[in-house]
């Protein structure tokens, strides 16, 4: 059977051509010349005709069409992808050695990750993170970022808790920013690995020129990314110097990318001039993810790991594990080493047994459609019959608008009960009330304030 990809191969230039406005001329050198050569799962292997564009043509299609093409393919076949492009005249030249030698097409093993880069993970780019609707502007903002360094947010910050993907997206900038240029010196760190550096260069100070050692490593680079700023904060000296270090690298227009538990005005420690600086940029925030979210990552992991599993056990994952996607992915770890470790099928009761230790009862917090209404309510100082009501003026309508969009993201009640619920509303009207609240989020960061104390408020943790 054909595969979708190549059934609608030009389907998808065209889409591309339109989308990016790629003009005649453009399309037709480096565009319409590609073909699919091979599809093995999620890797697509694209000819580019190096008789045509000469070998530098490749290099400059990867830099500038290999992402655009990459969204092409998923807008229009919905399959998620990783390109490899090739010269057809290598392709040419290995066809030719495989008729040869007799061979047949040889079997890749099912995902395999190049270590290029030593102090950073190999398994955390863009193409493994999982885009769901609590990452969603992370990941653009850090997208965009990775694209133009330094041009559009400096600084990045990016917040979330625990084991939510904020080193995830870190390395993901990273790896980006080094593949399209190998000679950008761009440096990772955590605050620790910050802090202790700096620690050490002082007390080294008699013996040597270790300060000035230390800021020439972290001010002669292009791109600064340090990880869990929380732990530099509270620190005067090392506050001290990461300031002087900011100031250096933004005045000679560096891109830096922090990361951190909490937005800059809720860490309490941080100096105002920080704090200011902080904000100069874009500042973007990673949720818990939802259940879909939860069992696409959980799909990840199977296929990177190069697993089998059986979809009710997924199911029973994403639904227990809610919080952490570290958890979420140690779950999955779990219940493969036990199935090893016993020699035995991996099923939910295997799975039950494997993770009886990880959820605990207690983690069940019943949240109700109820409890949400009472929340805010309180907090619109209107009434819980008012929220039910059908009554249209703005003051009531909108809260209610909060409770459709608090009731998908906190709980896992189907649409037809959350519209129930509230006031025997259609689940159509549900969607409208939950995408309207999520596009005034992106606007307004006072409301996307309000829905984050709400949410402390239903589900304090
Ligand atoms: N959207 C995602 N798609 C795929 N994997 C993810 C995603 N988000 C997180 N993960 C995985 O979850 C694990 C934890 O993520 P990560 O270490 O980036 O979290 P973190 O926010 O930096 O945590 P901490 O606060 O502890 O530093 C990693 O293995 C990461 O690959």
């Amino acid at each position: 059977m054909k595969d979708v990809i190549i059934e609608k191969w030009d389907e998808i230039l065209e889409y591309l051509k339109i989308e990016h406005g790629i003009s005649n001329v453009s399309f037709r050198t480096w565009i319409q010349p590609l073909q699919v050569y091979s599809v093995d799962g999620n890797n697509i292997t694209i000819s580019v005709d190096d008789s045509l564009i000469g070998v530098d043509g490749k290099k400059f299609i990867i830099k500038k069409y290999a992402l655009p093409l990459k969204v092409s393919i998923e807008e229009i076949t919905g399959k998620e992808c990783d390109l490899t492009f090739e010269l057809l005249s290598e392709i040419n030249k290995n066809e030719e050695k495989k008729k040869e030698s007799g061979n047949s097409v040889q079997e890749k093993p099912a995902t395999q990750i190049q270590n290029k880069y030593p102090f950073l993970n190999p398994r955390y780019t863009f193409d493994t993170f999982v885009v769901g609707s609590n990452n969603n502007l992370a990941h653009a903002a850090s997208l965009a970022v990775a694209e133009s360094p330094a041009e559009i947010y400096n600084p990045l910050f990016i917040y979330g808790g625990v084991g939510l993907g904020k080193t995830h997206l870190m390395h993901s900038i990273a790896h980006f920013i080094l593949d399209q240029n190998p000679d950008a010196k761009v440096l990772y760190v955590t605050s620790e690995v910050f802090t202790n550096e700096l620690i050490e260069s002082i007390r080294n100070r008699a013996d040597t020129n270790s300060v000035a050692e230390f800021r020439k490593k972290y001010r002669n680079i292009d791109v600064l990314l340090i990880d869990d700023i929380q732990f530099i904060i509270g620190k005067e000296s090392t506050q001290e110097e990461f300031f002087h270090t900011f100031n250096a690298l933004h005045e000679s227009k560096k891109q830096i990318i922090i990361s951190s538990d909490k937005p800059p005005k809720d860490i309490e420690t941080l100096e105002e001039r920080l704090r200011s600086r902080f904000e100069w940029g874009l500042t973007v925030d990673i949720q818990s993810p939802d259940y879909e979210t939860r069992m696409a990552i959980l799909k990840k992991k199977e296929e990177l790991d190069g697993l089998s599993i059986d979809d009710e056990v997924m199911k029973y994952i994403a639904t227990n594990v809610k919080s952490n996607i570290r958890e979420l992915e140690g779950a999955l770890t779990q219940i493969v080493a036990r199935s090893r470790l016993i020699n035995k099928k991996v099923d939910v009761a295997l799975a039950e047994e494997a993770l009886k230790d990880l959820i605990s009862p207690n983690d069940k917090k019943d949240i109700t459609v109820e409890l949400i209404i009472g929340i805010v309510a309180e907090h619109f100082d209107i009434s819980s019959d008012d929220i039910i009501s059908s009554k249209k003026s703005r003051n009531i309508a909108y809260p209610r608008q909060i409770c459709m969009y608090l009731c998908r993201t906190l709980t896992e009640i189907p649409l037809k009960d959350i519209g129930n619920k509230l006031g025997k509303r259609d689940h159509t009207t549900i969607i409208h009330g939950i995408e309207k609240i999520k596009k005034d989020m992106e606007k307004d960061s006072s409301l996307k304030n309000t829905i984050d104390v709400l949410m402390k408020k239903i589900n304090p943790q």
